[in-house]
């Protein structure tokens, strides 16, 4: 598992673990390591020595590190240039180490580098770039290196002009090939667009793990965790203690979406898959291991319930949903079934002590909680799953899950191809076999939109992806992942 801090935090660690040690140490770990990376980048495009290296320098210590890392260049035979946005206020010091390792200052951007260092703006930035900063951001793909290649971009901590602490991308920002990072990721490495700006994160240990006291601001699974916390059966597991998921999902109008959440749920951990709606023959001529029924009440013994994708708006939709909310099952609801929670009209319903997992998409999200998630989507879903006291899965490229108490995931196998019909039916069918499978709320959520993410990737690999398709590289995808 990885995890991130937000800027308050980093900042408390940095001052306490900088009141045991001579000034700068710090500064001079993170430029260390940040030359270290850099250089090892230059190695793999014709060497350090006579490479052309521009360094972006704001008036902060991010500029500071830059500086710093630029000599150590600099010193290694590299030709360092200086851009400085603020020449009033440069870190004096780093801009001495620089010059007296051979490097200059230069006054407009070149047309060429073979690494541009972005140190910009770090943890301190506040708002979107600067109109300066934000035209050197832009004109950044016009530089050409050695080979003719674009030049590589090493974004200094974040790259400048994301939001650190939600991950938003407000205007113009650097995008960069790798982010050296220092101490901790910030959660603008995980969460949203800004994510994406980073391109490969790097961390450079500069002693700050034990001082970090505060919880994490996000979480993000690896592979490795999922594996761990996959269910296995074992040799007394029959198909009541693998666990029974209950699928009220579809209707004669779509019966797809029963199809395809009962594709999600077959292939997860538990021992049976059961059906209860409208679309019922459809469900059974498809996957015969399903048991169907036409109603929950008859739909016998479940261990938790997924209720909601094409199962329509109506009022039988809405008994179903009842039914479901009364029992004292883990239950996840999607699509029509949030839909049917606008309005407050199973705001009882929901007061129940059983897990809760609301996975509305954007629109979905919106009709709920009455806004979209806007900036800061991490804080919109903890936000919605304290309200409505659910684990909230936000649907999107990182895909957040939020619980009620705050804690929040970012999934890091997201893939736009995801962004077609049908996927959310699976997604819903998988989770809710995890949730049956005994697992707590917030880790079946995070394991489903981990596992979800790599078999969009999967399927993308064989051309445009269906709903259907997701589902198919559900197996091959665990078979990879749980060996
Ligand atoms: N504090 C520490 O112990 C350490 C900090 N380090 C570095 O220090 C950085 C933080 O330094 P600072 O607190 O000086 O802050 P920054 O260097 O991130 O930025 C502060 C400066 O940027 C300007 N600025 C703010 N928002 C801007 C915007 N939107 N557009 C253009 N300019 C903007 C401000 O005028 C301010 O002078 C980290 O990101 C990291 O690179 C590292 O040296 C490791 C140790």
């Amino acid at each position: 598992m990885r995890r991130a801090w937000r800027v308050t935090d980093v900042r408390a660690a940095e001052k306490t673990l900088m009141a045991t040690l001579p000034e700068g140490t710090l500064m001079q770990r993170a430029a260390a390591g940040l030359a270290r990376r850099c250089a090892l980048l230059l190695e793999e495009t014709g060497g350090v020595y006579g490479a052309r290296v521009l360094l972006l320098v704001g008036s902060g210590d991010n500029g500071g590190d830059t500086l710093y890392a630029g000599a150590a260049l600099a010193r290694r035979g590299a030709q360092v240039r200086a851009l400085l946005l603020t020449p009033e206020r440069v870190h004096l010091a780093g801009l001495a180490a620089l010059r007296q390792a051979g490097g200059f200052t230069t006054g407009d951007l070149p047309t060429r580098a073979d690494l541009i260092l972005d140190g910009i703006v770090g943890i301190g930035s506040r708002g979107g770039l600067r109109s300066q900063a934000a035209a050197i951001a832009r004109g950044l793909g016009a530089l050409r290196g050695r080979t003719g290649e674009r030049a590589l971009v090493v974004a200094v901590d974040v790259p400048s002009g994301v939001a650190v602490d939600t991950g938003d991308v407000p205007g113009e920002a650097v995008t960069a090939d790798v982010t050296v990072t220092f101490g901790c990721l910030k959660p603008a490495h995980v969460l949203g667009p800004a994510a994406v700006r980073c391109g490969h994160v790097d961390l450079v240990d500069i002693g700050l793990g034990p001082v970090l006291q505060a919880d994490p601001a996000v979480r993000v699974p690896e592979a490795a965790d999922i594996a761990a916390w996959w269910p296995r059966p074992g040799a007394t597991s029959d198909k009541y203690t693998r666990g029974v998921v209950g699928l009220a999902t579809g209707s004669v109008k779509y019966p797809g979406a029963a199809l395809l959440s009962a594709a999600g749920a077959l292939a997860g951990p538990t021992g049976m898959v059961r059906y209860a709606g409208s679309a019922h023959y459809d469900v059974v001529r498809a996957h015969p291991t399903v048991v169907a029924s036409r109603k929950v009440a008859d739909a016998g013994r479940v261990q938790a319930w997924v209720c909601g994708s094409g199962l329509g708006t109506g009022d039988e939709a809405r008994t179903e949903l009842r039914s479901v909310l009364a029992t004292s099952l883990p239950v996840l609801l999607d699509a029509d079934a949030i839909t049917l929670l606008v309005g407050g009209e199973h705001a009882e319903d929901l007061r129940r002590d059983a897990p809760l997992v609301i996975t509305p998409h954007d629109g979905e999200f919106k009709r709920l909680a009455g806004e979209a998630p806007g900036a800061d989507r991490a804080g919109a879903a903890a936000r919605l799953a304290a309200w409505t006291n659910a684990v909230v899965l936000l649907k999107g490229d990182r895909t957040i899950v939020a619980t009620p108490a705050g804690e929040i995931w970012a999934n890091p196998t997201g893939s736009p191809e995801l962004a077609t019909a049908g996927t959310g039916d699976v997604l819903a069918g998988l989770l809710g076999s995890l949730l049956a499978a005994g697992l707590p709320a917030v880790r079946a959520a995070v394991m489903a939109a981990y596992v979800h993410g790599l078999a969009g990737r999967r399927a993308a690999v064989d051309g445009p992806v269906t709903g259907s398709d997701v589902a198919s590289a559900l197996r091959p995808v665990l078979v990879d992942l749980l060996g």
